[in-house]
Protein backbone atom coordinates (compact mmCIF):
# COMPACT_ATOMS: atom_id res chain seq x y z
CA UNK A 1 0.00 0.00 0.00
CA UNK A 2 1.22 3.51 -1.10
CA UNK A 3 1.54 6.36 1.61
CA UNK A 4 -1.53 7.75 3.04
CA UNK A 5 -2.80 10.94 0.96
CA UNK A 6 -3.32 13.85 3.69
CA UNK A 7 -6.78 15.42 2.57
CA UNK A 8 -8.04 17.88 4.47
CA UNK A 9 -12.25 19.00 4.10
CA UNK A 10 -13.00 22.50 5.65
CA UNK A 11 -16.59 22.57 6.70
CA UNK A 12 -16.51 19.05 7.43
CA UNK A 13 -19.47 19.51 10.11
CA UNK A 14 -21.72 21.19 6.96
CA UNK A 15 -24.15 19.39 4.66
CA UNK A 16 -22.37 19.44 1.39
CA UNK A 17 -19.40 17.85 3.84
CA UNK A 18 -21.93 14.87 5.26
CA UNK A 19 -22.39 13.99 1.73
CA UNK A 20 -18.07 13.61 0.40
CA UNK A 21 -16.69 12.14 3.13
CA UNK A 22 -18.13 8.80 2.70
CA UNK A 23 -16.91 8.56 -0.71
CA UNK A 24 -13.69 10.36 -0.01
CA UNK A 25 -12.92 7.63 2.42
CA UNK A 26 -14.52 4.34 0.91
CA UNK A 27 -11.63 4.81 -1.99
CA UNK A 28 -14.05 5.98 -4.77
CA UNK A 29 -12.21 9.51 -5.52
CA UNK A 30 -8.67 8.67 -5.15
CA UNK A 31 -8.60 5.32 -5.81
CA UNK A 32 -8.86 1.68 -3.94
CA UNK A 33 -5.30 1.53 -3.35
CA UNK A 34 -4.53 4.72 -1.77
CA UNK A 35 -5.11 5.12 2.31
CA UNK A 36 -6.32 8.39 3.27
CA UNK A 37 -5.44 10.81 6.07
CA UNK A 38 -8.62 12.60 6.63
CA UNK A 39 -8.33 16.07 8.15
CA UNK A 40 -11.26 17.96 9.40
CA UNK A 41 -11.39 21.70 9.58
CA UNK A 42 -14.40 23.38 11.22
CA UNK A 43 -15.42 26.01 13.46
CA UNK A 44 -14.37 25.90 17.36
CA UNK A 45 -18.73 26.26 17.88
CA UNK A 46 -19.04 23.30 15.56
CA UNK A 47 -16.57 20.75 17.39
CA UNK A 48 -19.49 18.93 18.73
CA UNK A 49 -21.40 18.11 15.96
CA UNK A 50 -18.12 16.92 14.31
CA UNK A 51 -17.27 14.95 16.65
CA UNK A 52 -20.71 12.79 15.79
CA UNK A 53 -19.26 13.07 12.10
CA UNK A 54 -16.22 11.06 13.48
CA UNK A 55 -17.83 8.42 15.16
CA UNK A 56 -19.94 7.92 11.85
CA UNK A 57 -16.82 7.47 10.21
CA UNK A 58 -15.22 5.54 12.19
CA UNK A 59 -18.23 3.25 12.32
CA UNK A 60 -18.31 2.66 8.25
CA UNK A 61 -15.19 0.84 9.21
CA UNK A 62 -12.98 1.69 6.18
CA UNK A 63 -10.24 -0.34 5.40
CA UNK A 64 -8.48 2.43 3.15
CA UNK A 65 -8.98 5.17 6.36
CA UNK A 66 -6.36 5.35 8.18
CA UNK A 67 -6.38 8.82 10.21
CA UNK A 68 -9.02 11.36 10.97
CA UNK A 69 -7.87 14.30 12.29
CA UNK A 70 -10.89 17.16 13.40
CA UNK A 71 -9.64 20.05 14.57
CA UNK A 72 -10.82 24.12 14.66
CA UNK A 73 -6.61 24.53 14.36
CA UNK A 74 -6.20 26.18 10.76
CA UNK A 75 -2.25 25.70 11.50
CA UNK A 76 -2.81 22.15 12.47
CA UNK A 77 -5.65 21.24 9.59
CA UNK A 78 -3.19 22.64 6.73
CA UNK A 79 -0.06 21.06 7.77
CA UNK A 80 1.25 18.65 4.78
CA UNK A 81 -1.90 18.20 2.89
CA UNK A 82 -1.57 16.90 -0.35
CA UNK A 83 -5.67 18.21 -1.20
CA UNK A 84 -7.36 20.98 -0.07
CA UNK A 85 -11.56 20.51 -0.19
CA UNK A 86 -12.42 23.86 0.81
CA UNK A 87 -16.28 24.01 1.15
CA UNK A 88 -16.31 25.67 4.66
CA UNK A 89 -18.29 29.44 4.36
CA UNK A 90 -21.89 30.67 4.67
CA UNK A 91 -24.40 29.35 2.08
CA UNK A 92 -26.72 31.58 0.51
CA UNK A 93 -29.88 31.55 1.69
CA UNK A 94 -33.37 32.16 0.18
CA UNK A 95 -33.15 36.49 -0.04
CA UNK A 96 -29.69 37.06 0.17
CA UNK A 97 -27.86 38.20 -2.74
CA UNK A 98 -24.72 37.10 -3.73
CA UNK A 99 -22.77 40.11 -2.76
CA UNK A 100 -23.22 39.17 1.03
CA UNK A 101 -21.93 35.82 0.65
CA UNK A 102 -18.61 37.67 -1.05
CA UNK A 103 -18.52 40.28 2.31
CA UNK A 104 -19.15 37.01 4.60
CA UNK A 105 -16.77 34.69 3.06
CA UNK A 106 -14.06 36.21 1.16
CA UNK A 107 -12.22 36.38 4.55
CA UNK A 108 -12.32 32.99 5.17
CA UNK A 109 -10.28 32.54 1.93
CA UNK A 110 -7.80 35.22 2.49
CA UNK A 111 -6.86 33.20 5.80
CA UNK A 112 -6.94 29.74 4.32
CA UNK A 113 -4.47 30.96 1.65
CA UNK A 114 -2.53 32.03 3.93
CA UNK A 115 -2.17 28.96 5.83
CA UNK A 116 -1.91 26.89 2.26
CA UNK A 117 1.39 29.15 2.13
CA UNK A 118 2.82 28.46 5.30
CA UNK A 119 1.57 24.92 5.70
CA UNK A 120 0.71 23.22 3.17
CA UNK A 121 2.87 20.91 0.81
CA UNK A 122 3.93 23.03 -2.36
CA UNK A 123 2.36 20.48 -4.67
CA UNK A 124 -0.71 20.78 -3.20
CA UNK A 125 -4.06 20.43 -5.37
CA UNK A 126 -6.66 22.65 -4.47
CA UNK A 127 -10.47 22.89 -5.11
CA UNK A 128 -12.90 25.67 -3.91
CA UNK A 129 -16.65 25.18 -3.33
CA UNK A 130 -17.51 27.60 -0.49
CA UNK A 131 -19.49 30.35 -3.12
CA UNK A 132 -18.85 32.68 -4.28
CA UNK A 133 -15.97 29.58 -5.56
CA UNK A 134 -14.40 30.98 -8.49
CA UNK A 135 -13.62 34.84 -6.67
CA UNK A 136 -12.83 32.77 -3.53
CA UNK A 137 -10.10 30.59 -5.08
CA UNK A 138 -8.78 33.91 -6.63
CA UNK A 139 -8.10 35.07 -3.25
CA UNK A 140 -6.88 31.91 -2.12
CA UNK A 141 -4.08 31.86 -4.95
CA UNK A 142 -3.49 35.69 -3.82
CA UNK A 143 -2.70 35.03 -0.73
CA UNK A 144 -0.68 31.45 -1.43
CA UNK A 145 2.15 33.07 -3.86
CA UNK A 146 4.69 30.05 -3.15
CA UNK A 147 1.91 27.55 -4.80
CA UNK A 148 1.69 27.30 -8.81
CA UNK A 149 -1.29 29.11 -9.70
CA UNK A 150 -2.64 26.21 -11.55
CA UNK A 151 -2.95 23.75 -8.58
CA UNK A 152 -6.12 26.91 -7.23
CA UNK A 153 -9.35 25.32 -9.07
CA UNK A 154 -12.89 25.73 -8.28
CA UNK A 155 -16.12 23.90 -9.12
CA UNK A 156 -17.82 23.96 -11.91
CA UNK A 157 -18.62 20.28 -12.56
CA UNK A 158 -21.80 20.43 -10.85
CA UNK A 159 -23.00 22.77 -13.45
CA UNK A 160 -21.79 20.17 -15.67
CA UNK A 161 -23.80 17.68 -14.75
CA UNK A 162 -26.57 19.93 -14.65
CA UNK A 163 -25.93 20.61 -18.30
CA UNK A 164 -25.81 16.89 -19.25
CA UNK A 165 -28.74 16.22 -17.39
CA UNK A 166 -30.80 18.74 -18.93
CA UNK A 167 -29.95 17.18 -22.60
CA UNK A 168 -30.22 14.18 -21.50
CA UNK A 169 -33.59 14.47 -20.24
CA UNK A 170 -34.59 16.73 -23.44
CA UNK A 171 -33.87 13.77 -26.14
CA UNK A 172 -34.36 10.83 -23.81
CA UNK A 173 -31.05 9.28 -23.32
CA UNK A 174 -28.63 8.65 -20.45
CA UNK A 175 -26.72 11.29 -18.84
CA UNK A 176 -23.46 9.41 -20.31
CA UNK A 177 -24.57 9.45 -23.62
CA UNK A 178 -23.73 13.34 -23.52
CA UNK A 179 -20.11 14.56 -23.69
CA UNK A 180 -18.20 17.60 -24.02
CA UNK A 181 -20.53 19.99 -22.48
CA UNK A 182 -19.00 23.08 -21.47
CA UNK A 183 -19.53 25.53 -18.75
CA UNK A 184 -17.62 28.98 -19.30
CA UNK A 185 -17.16 31.53 -16.54
CA UNK A 186 -18.21 32.01 -12.84
CA UNK A 187 -20.39 29.55 -10.91
CA UNK A 188 -23.47 31.80 -10.28
CA UNK A 189 -26.44 32.56 -13.08
CA UNK A 190 -23.98 34.66 -15.66
CA UNK A 191 -22.20 31.09 -16.34
CA UNK A 192 -22.49 30.29 -20.04
CA UNK A 193 -23.13 26.31 -20.14
CA UNK A 194 -22.34 26.16 -23.83
CA UNK A 195 -23.26 22.65 -26.20
CA UNK A 196 -21.68 24.06 -29.70
CA UNK A 197 -19.14 21.20 -29.12
CA UNK A 198 -20.92 18.81 -27.51
CA UNK A 199 -22.11 15.54 -28.69
CA UNK A 200 -24.94 12.88 -28.13
CA UNK A 201 -23.88 9.21 -28.97
CA UNK A 202 -20.96 10.91 -31.27
CA UNK A 203 -23.73 13.03 -32.98
CA UNK A 204 -23.53 16.75 -32.51
CA UNK A 205 -26.12 17.78 -30.00
CA UNK A 206 -27.35 20.92 -31.70
CA UNK A 207 -28.06 18.40 -34.56
CA UNK A 208 -29.83 15.85 -32.15
CA UNK A 209 -31.79 18.43 -30.24
CA UNK A 210 -32.94 20.62 -33.20
CA UNK A 211 -34.48 23.33 -31.20
CA UNK A 212 -32.11 26.30 -31.13
CA UNK A 213 -34.49 28.74 -29.17
CA UNK A 214 -34.33 25.79 -26.10
CA UNK A 215 -31.02 25.67 -26.40
CA UNK A 216 -30.70 29.57 -26.06
CA UNK A 217 -33.23 30.33 -23.57
CA UNK A 218 -34.05 28.07 -21.69
CA UNK A 219 -31.94 25.18 -21.58
CA UNK A 220 -29.28 28.01 -20.33
CA UNK A 221 -31.44 29.90 -17.91
CA UNK A 222 -32.27 26.67 -16.28
CA UNK A 223 -28.87 25.54 -15.11
CA UNK A 224 -27.80 28.74 -14.43
CA UNK A 225 -30.65 29.39 -11.84
CA UNK A 226 -30.40 25.47 -10.69
CA UNK A 227 -28.90 26.33 -7.90
CA UNK A 228 -31.48 29.28 -6.85
CA UNK A 229 -34.27 26.38 -7.39
CA UNK A 230 -32.84 23.95 -5.28
CA UNK A 231 -32.59 26.37 -2.23
CA UNK A 232 -36.49 28.01 -3.06
CA UNK A 233 -37.44 24.04 -3.10
CA UNK A 234 -35.39 22.94 -0.30
CA UNK A 235 -34.78 25.99 1.88
CA UNK A 236 -30.99 24.49 1.67
CA UNK A 237 -28.23 24.85 -0.68
CA UNK A 238 -27.35 22.08 -2.78
CA UNK A 239 -25.83 19.11 -1.06
CA UNK A 240 -25.71 15.37 -2.42
CA UNK A 241 -25.35 16.70 -5.87
CA UNK A 242 -22.56 19.42 -4.95
CA UNK A 243 -20.94 16.15 -3.18
CA UNK A 244 -20.92 14.19 -6.23
CA UNK A 245 -19.48 16.76 -8.64
CA UNK A 246 -16.50 17.44 -6.26
CA UNK A 247 -16.17 13.87 -5.99
CA UNK A 248 -16.25 13.92 -10.18
CA UNK A 249 -13.82 17.33 -10.32
CA UNK A 250 -11.09 15.42 -8.15
CA UNK A 251 -11.19 11.84 -9.68
CA UNK A 252 -10.60 13.02 -13.18
CA UNK A 253 -8.06 15.48 -11.35
CA UNK A 254 -5.97 12.47 -10.24
CA UNK A 255 -6.81 10.06 -12.79
CA UNK A 256 -7.03 11.88 -16.10
CA UNK A 257 -9.86 12.48 -18.38
CA UNK A 258 -10.65 9.64 -20.90
CA UNK A 259 -9.51 10.04 -24.64
CA UNK A 260 -11.27 12.30 -26.55
CA UNK A 261 -13.14 14.16 -23.72
CA UNK A 262 -12.95 17.41 -22.04
CA UNK A 263 -14.43 18.29 -18.25
CA UNK A 264 -14.89 22.24 -17.02
CA UNK A 265 -13.14 23.58 -14.17
CA UNK A 266 -12.48 26.87 -12.32
CA UNK A 267 -8.69 27.48 -13.50
CA UNK A 268 -6.86 30.24 -13.50
CA UNK A 269 -6.94 31.87 -16.97
CA UNK A 270 -3.45 31.91 -19.04
CA UNK A 271 -5.23 34.53 -21.66
CA UNK A 272 -6.94 31.73 -23.54
CA UNK A 273 -10.50 32.92 -25.63
CA UNK A 274 -9.86 35.96 -25.12
CA UNK A 275 -10.44 35.76 -20.85
CA UNK A 276 -8.17 38.08 -18.48
CA UNK A 277 -5.27 36.24 -17.35
CA UNK A 278 -5.48 35.61 -14.06
CA UNK A 279 -9.09 35.18 -13.21
CA UNK A 280 -10.43 32.08 -11.78
CA UNK A 281 -12.45 31.49 -14.94
CA UNK A 282 -14.36 27.74 -15.99
CA UNK A 283 -13.05 26.85 -18.84
CA UNK A 284 -12.79 22.87 -20.50
CA UNK A 285 -9.72 20.89 -19.75
CA UNK A 286 -8.30 17.57 -20.67
CA UNK A 287 -5.87 15.66 -17.99
CA UNK A 288 -3.45 13.37 -18.73
CA UNK A 289 -1.71 11.10 -16.13
CA UNK A 290 0.45 13.06 -14.95
CA UNK A 291 -2.25 14.97 -13.13
CA UNK A 292 -1.55 18.26 -15.43
CA UNK A 293 -4.52 19.84 -17.32
CA UNK A 294 -4.29 21.62 -20.14
CA UNK A 295 -6.87 24.36 -21.59
CA UNK A 296 -8.75 23.02 -25.12
CA UNK A 297 -7.83 25.24 -27.30
CA UNK A 298 -9.11 26.11 -31.03
CA UNK A 299 -12.43 25.68 -30.28
CA UNK A 300 -14.97 28.10 -32.26
CA UNK A 301 -16.22 30.79 -30.66
CA UNK A 302 -19.54 32.63 -32.39
CA UNK A 303 -20.77 36.02 -31.59
CA UNK A 304 -23.87 34.49 -29.14
CA UNK A 305 -21.60 32.08 -27.21
CA UNK A 306 -18.45 35.84 -27.23
CA UNK A 307 -21.16 38.38 -25.73
CA UNK A 308 -22.12 35.60 -23.00
CA UNK A 309 -18.25 34.36 -22.23
CA UNK A 310 -17.47 38.39 -21.99
CA UNK A 311 -20.79 38.89 -19.88
CA UNK A 312 -19.93 36.05 -17.49
CA UNK A 313 -16.28 37.44 -17.24
CA UNK A 314 -17.31 41.17 -16.38
CA UNK A 315 -18.86 39.63 -13.37
CA UNK A 316 -16.02 37.98 -12.21
CA UNK A 317 -13.95 41.23 -12.98
CA UNK A 318 -16.37 43.13 -10.17
CA UNK A 319 -16.63 40.00 -7.91
CA UNK A 320 -12.33 40.08 -7.80
CA UNK A 321 -11.98 43.90 -7.38
CA UNK A 322 -14.90 44.10 -4.66
CA UNK A 323 -13.26 40.48 -3.29
CA UNK A 324 -9.58 42.32 -2.87
CA UNK A 325 -11.21 45.51 -1.72
CA UNK A 326 -12.67 43.56 0.94
CA UNK A 327 -9.26 41.60 1.95
CA UNK A 328 -7.28 45.08 1.77
CA UNK A 329 -9.58 46.97 4.05
N1 LIG B 1 -19.41 25.59 -6.16
C1 LIG B 1 -20.52 24.88 -6.06
O1 LIG B 1 -20.92 24.20 -7.02
C2 LIG B 1 -21.33 24.86 -4.79
C3 LIG B 1 -22.46 24.04 -4.70
C4 LIG B 1 -23.18 24.00 -3.51
C5 LIG B 1 -22.80 24.79 -2.43
N2 LIG B 1 -21.71 25.58 -2.54
C6 LIG B 1 -21.24 26.40 -1.40
O2 LIG B 1 -20.54 25.57 -0.46
C7 LIG B 1 -20.53 26.20 0.82
C8 LIG B 1 -20.90 25.20 1.92
O3 LIG B 1 -22.22 24.76 1.76
P1 LIG B 1 -22.93 23.80 2.84
O4 LIG B 1 -24.29 23.58 2.31
O5 LIG B 1 -22.06 22.64 3.18
O6 LIG B 1 -23.02 24.79 4.08
P2 LIG B 1 -23.24 24.43 5.62
O7 LIG B 1 -23.66 25.69 6.30
O8 LIG B 1 -24.09 23.21 5.79
O9 LIG B 1 -21.77 24.04 6.08
C9 LIG B 1 -20.73 24.95 6.05
C10 LIG B 1 -19.79 24.59 7.17
O10 LIG B 1 -18.66 25.44 7.05
C11 LIG B 1 -18.26 25.79 8.37
N3 LIG B 1 -17.40 26.96 8.34
C12 LIG B 1 -17.76 28.27 8.33
N4 LIG B 1 -16.66 29.04 8.39
C13 LIG B 1 -15.60 28.21 8.40
C14 LIG B 1 -14.20 28.41 8.47
N5 LIG B 1 -13.67 29.63 8.52
N6 LIG B 1 -13.40 27.33 8.49
C15 LIG B 1 -13.91 26.09 8.45
N7 LIG B 1 -15.22 25.82 8.41
C16 LIG B 1 -16.06 26.88 8.38
C17 LIG B 1 -19.58 25.99 9.10
O11 LIG B 1 -19.42 25.96 10.51
C18 LIG B 1 -20.39 24.81 8.56
O12 LIG B 1 -20.22 23.66 9.36
C19 LIG B 1 -21.50 27.38 0.69
O13 LIG B 1 -20.76 28.58 0.48
C20 LIG B 1 -22.31 27.04 -0.55
O14 LIG B 1 -22.88 28.19 -1.17
C21 LIG B 1 -20.96 25.62 -3.68
O1 LIG C 1 -26.41 30.34 -4.02
C1 LIG C 1 -26.76 29.83 -5.08
O2 LIG C 1 -27.57 30.38 -5.85
C2 LIG C 1 -26.15 28.53 -5.59
C3 LIG C 1 -25.77 27.55 -4.53
C4 LIG C 1 -24.87 26.45 -5.06
O3 LIG C 1 -23.66 27.00 -5.47
C5 LIG C 1 -25.48 25.67 -6.21
O4 LIG C 1 -25.11 25.91 -7.36
O5 LIG C 1 -26.34 24.82 -5.94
Amino acid sequence: MSKPLRVLVTGAAGQIAYSLLYSIAKGDVFGPDRPISLVLLDIEAMMGVLKGVVMELIDCALPLLTEIIPTSDISMAFKDIDVGVLVGAMPRREGMERKDLLKANVKIFKQQGQALDQFAKKNVKVIVVGNPANTNAFICKKYAPSIPPQNFTCLTRLDQNRAQSQIAARVGVSCQDVKNVIIWGNHSSTQFPDVTHATLKGKPVLEVVKDDNWIKNEFISTVQTRGAAVIAARKLSSAMSAAKAICDHLKDWFHGTPDGQWVSMGITSDGSYGIEKGLIYSMPVKIGAGQEYTIVQGLSIDDFARSKMDATMKELIEERDAALQTCEA
